[in-house]
């Protein structure tokens, strides 16, 4: 039923681009499908910047993938490397992930890895996701989400896997799992990330509608736990850091763990058929139809 479902995409991605153009600046005529060219970050430049403060034992990694922080392959590698490393030096005990991108935290998942790609390719993608939430979710560490700018769909899954979320505090920027918006279904576990968060209600409103909402709307539903203007940002996660830190490192890594434990070994235990349900699933030809379509409408809503 889910898959029925999700194949009605066309009209939930025009919908939602519709929603999303600013100023009446509407979708017009038939958009083609058919992606001739698409602006990649190409780059070897790092994706990831860490700076470590020895002293405070707080490392801030700010995510520099121009445009929009999308979360390619390359991406997420050298994101979990440097999670990696963070993690085996024990003189760093928290991190702050921030976005070194304009208005953006992340744009979630980088559409271009999930279209027009070969199921192998396409597995070892989603693996390379699944490794991202594992490290995040399951991270010794105490990390802090300083969202300066929307986090939409694996935006807010990487949001959530924080342990305290610092949003700016201007009402166009957005956050939350709009999977449903793109004819897509949110895997179980970013749908238990989103109840471990917000809880079982507005978790199941909130998956089903798409839903994004603004700062002031996920601080209400507690999708959020602090608003703070834009330049405040940095100073405020590190404030909280400071209280946090102050807790015994072993009662608090317990405790995490113990709220976190069931979520983590479910997937664990179901990591390879939720890769061949993702490979499946993603590469059915009306699923690839509508990516394409959500991909040429983003660049036209731009001319
Ligand atoms: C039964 C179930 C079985 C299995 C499970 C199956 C499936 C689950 C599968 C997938 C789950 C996916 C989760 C995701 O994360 S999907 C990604 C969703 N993301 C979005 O919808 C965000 C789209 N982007 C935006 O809304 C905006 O770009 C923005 C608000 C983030 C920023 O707006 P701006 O106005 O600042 O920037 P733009 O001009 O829109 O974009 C600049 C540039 O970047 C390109 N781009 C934007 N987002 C993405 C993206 N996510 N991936 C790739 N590329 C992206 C955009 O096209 C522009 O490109 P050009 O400069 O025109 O080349």
């Amino acid at each position: 039923m889910a898959l029925r479902g999700a194949f009605r995409t066309r009209c939930g991605l025009l919908s939602l681009l519709s929603q999303r153009l600013p100023h009446g600046n509407h979708v017009r005529g038939c958009v083609s499908p058919f992606l001739s060219t698409h602006r990649r970050n190409n780059s070897t430049a790092p994706k990831i910047k860490v700076d470590f403060d020895q002293t405070a034992g707080v490392s801030i990694m700010t995510l520099q993938n121009p445009p929009v922080n999308s979360l390619s392959l390359d991406f997420l590698t050298e994101f979990c490397s440097a999670l990696e490393k963070l993690e085996m030096d024990k003189s760093c005990r928290g991190v702050i992930l921030t976005s070194g991108q304009p208005k953006v935290f992340s744009a979630g998942l980088d559409i271009m890895e999930m279209y027009g790609k070969s199921p192998e390719r396409c597995g070892e993608f989603w693996r390379a996701v699944q490794e991202m939430w594992l490290k995040l979710y399951s991270s010794n560490m105490v990390i802090i989400a300083a969202i300066n700018g929307s986090s939409p769909a694996g935006g807010c899954l990487m949001s959530m896997t924080c342990d305290y979320r610092i949003m700016a505090d201007n009402p166009r920027y957005s956050i939350g799992l709009n999977e449903t918006q793109l004819g897509i279904v949110a895997p179980f576990w970013f749908k238990e990330t989103m109840v471990n968060t917000v809880g079982h209600r507005t978790t199941e409103i909130a998956l089903q509608l798409g839903q994004l909402y603004s700062p002031t709307e996920a601080l209400d539903i507690g999708l959020v736990d602090k608003l703070v203007p834009e330049d405040q940002i940095i100073t405020t996660a590190t404030q909280t850091m400071t209280k946090w830190l102050a807790v015994p490192d072993h009662a608090r890594q317990i405790t995490k763990s113990m709220m976190r434990k069931p979520t983590i070994d479910k997937l664990m235990s179901k990591r390879e058929p939720d890769i061949q349900n993702f490979v499946s699933f993603i590469t059915k030809d009306p699923i690839q139809k509508s990516l394409g379509l959500y991909l040429a409408m983003l660049k036209k809503r731009k001319s």
